[in-house]
């Protein structure tokens, strides 16, 4: 015979249990670090009454007093109104760490996203491979690297990291798409008190990896004041992206200010009449994309480049623009790996690119050249011409050099390049023109005279070679626009390549490209 109502009561019983595994320690150890519950933390991210957990109940085999969970809560719920699967380690649970049973929940949730075509978030707060699993924990990372890359591009994967995470916890992370810290979190292969033990170096978690120090390497590509704002960045890099590879990114109020604003009329005296002073890149970027939204993608990571996303006339597109305030905004090579992550990022999900152009060409030096900015640099063009996403070029001011085809000159990518009347479009800048194939006209000329023949002679170049004007006779860009005409321009651009096919026409028998690296 069965005793139906005790079955309910038992399953109430063990749910309630499921809920709070670690119990009154866990509850404690949550105050006294001023966070979250697991399950707190999943709401804050998922839309309002939307998650459905998968194996709350799931735990270590052979062990009665084995607690509920494994460590890991996973499930499913909707993110402005689009499905997710969410996967967050409770730290009250052996530390948040991964052992085989919790392996096997994240690998079930890895799949179905697979399964489902949609997107994952993984709220992070963990030790990483379970220590008391031995060989069974480690093999189960590898088990779940091996479905993580092939889930990358094909849907958009995003990690949030809050507390101290190590090891496999922060290589699962960095094979996602973007990874967001709160201020007080942490980042390394092994904490500060293995590194003392292994090799006696006296060294601070946030030396070894706070979130600053994380996101100005480039780990991190966003730092959020607190959770809240780390869920709700997600959210929103989230709703610039489609479900997967296999949707198209979602449209959101198109249609909006079809004629010029004066907001767009402020692009006409945006750029200083000095060739040497610096204005905020920003300030463009605000007024050329819809409502003055622009959701910047690693920001504190080599900030002479921007990235990030913002829409046209709706449809989100990947933005690429030099910053003239930090380095001029040239081209090094921390920069040049920010440029192919996100060129590989955009086209991966359907997303059309807008590089917006001034700079004056790739950083010369010593520590740029032992820093590689040679092989780093070389994958950028490749990203450009590999990419099969619609490619705009709008160049605002200089673009000169090798930076010309690195920022998606016509002849490298764009589909439609265009410039403003201020632009320079040159092999070097006037002043390094000059003092290289002028120095023999200069030093035939007297000694009192020299500077003004040289000012002279950098005018001349400026005004008849590093102009618009050759590119545009000779076919190298689409159009010289005026600025405040830019936002419509670029409208109507995209509305021409909406129907770009994903694919590049030609066979081609290689397996692959060799990439530089
Ligand atoms: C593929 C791989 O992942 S191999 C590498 C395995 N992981 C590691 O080497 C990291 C080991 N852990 C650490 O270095 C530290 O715990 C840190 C840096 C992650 C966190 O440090 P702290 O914030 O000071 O927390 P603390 O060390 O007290 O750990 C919190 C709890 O998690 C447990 N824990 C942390 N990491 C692990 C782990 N990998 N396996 C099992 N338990 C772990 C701790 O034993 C502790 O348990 P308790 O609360 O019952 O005492």
């Amino acid at each position: 015979m069965v005793d139906t109502k005790a079955k309910l009561d038992e399953l109430v019983k063990i749910l309630a249990i499921a809920t709070e595994p670690a119990g009154e320690a866990g509850i404690a150890k949550r105050a006294k670090k001023g966070v979250p519950s697991v399950r707190e933390r999943v709401n804050m991210l998922l839309d309002r009454g939307t998650f459905i957990e998968t194996s709350a109940l799931a735990r270590q085999p052979d062990q009665p007093d084995a607690l509920y969970g494994d460590g890991l809560v996973t499930g499913r719920g909707l993110i402005g109104g689009r499905p997710v699967v969410v996967i967050a380690h409770d730290q009250t649970v052996y530390g948040g760490s991964v052992g085989v049973t919790s392996a096997r929940k994240f690998m079930r949730a890895l799949q179905f996203a697979f399964d489902n075509a949609c997107p994952v978030v993984t709220i992070n707060d963990s030790g990483g491979a379970r220590i008391q699993d031995a060989v069974g924990s480690i093999a189960s990372f590898g088990d779940i690297s091996r479905v993580l890359e092939r889930l990358s591009g094909y849907v958009p994967q995003v990690s949030i990291i809050l507390g101290k995470c190590a090891a496999g916890s922060v290589y699962g992370p960095i094979n996602t798409d973007v990874l967001i810290g709160t201020r007080d979190s942490y980042m390394f292969v092994t904490g500060p008190e293995v590194i003392k033990a292994v090799n006696g170096e006296d060294i601070t978690a946030e030396e070894l990896g706070g979130a600053e120090v994380q996101a100005k390497r480039g780990t991190l590509h966003h730092v959020a004041d607190n959770e809240q704002e780390a869920y709700d960045w997600a959210r929103r890099y989230l709703s610039y992206l489609p479900t997967s590879c296999l949707e198209q990114p979602p449209v959101v109020n198109p249609g909006l200010e079809p004629e010029i604003t004066a907001s767009d009329r402020e692009l006409d005296a945006i750029i200083p009449d000095s060739d040497r002073a610096g204005y905020d890149m920003h300030e463009i970027l605000l007024r050329i994309f819809d409502d003055g939204e622009f959701h910047e993608v690693r920001a504190a990571f080599a900030p002479n480049l921007i990235t990030g996303f913002a829409r046209v006339d709706g449809y989100p597109v990947g933005v690429i623009a030099n910053q003239p305030l930090v380095l001029g905004g040239s081209i090094d090579a921390a920069c040049s790996d920010k440029s192919t992550y996100f060129i590989r990022l955009c086209d991966a999900f359907n997303i059309p690119l807008v590089f917006v152009v001034d700079t004056p060409g790739v950083l010369p030096g010593l520590e740029q050249e032992a820093n590689g900015v040679i092989i780093r640099g070389g994958r950028v063009p490749r990203a450009i011409i590999e990419a099969t996403v619609p490619i705009i070029n709008l160049v605002v001011r200089k673009s000169y050099g090798g930076a010309y085809g690195m920022m998606a000159a016509r002849q490298v990518g764009a589909d439609i390049s265009f410039a403003w009347p201020t632009a320079r479009i040159a092999v070097i800048g006037a002043e390094s023109a000059v003092d290289l194939i002028g120095k023999r006209q200069l030093a035939a000329v007297p000694q009192e005279q020299r500077a003004a023949a040289r000012e002279f002679m950098v005018n001349h170049y400026n005004e008849t070679i590093a102009t618009p004007w050759i590119a545009a006779e000779r076919g190298y860009i689409d159009a010289v626009i005026e600025p405040a005409r830019t936002r419509l321009e670029i409208r109507h651009a995209l509305r021409l390549l909406r129907d770009k096919p994903p694919v590049k026409p030609g066979f081609n028998p290689r397996k692959h490209p060799v990439y530089p690296m």
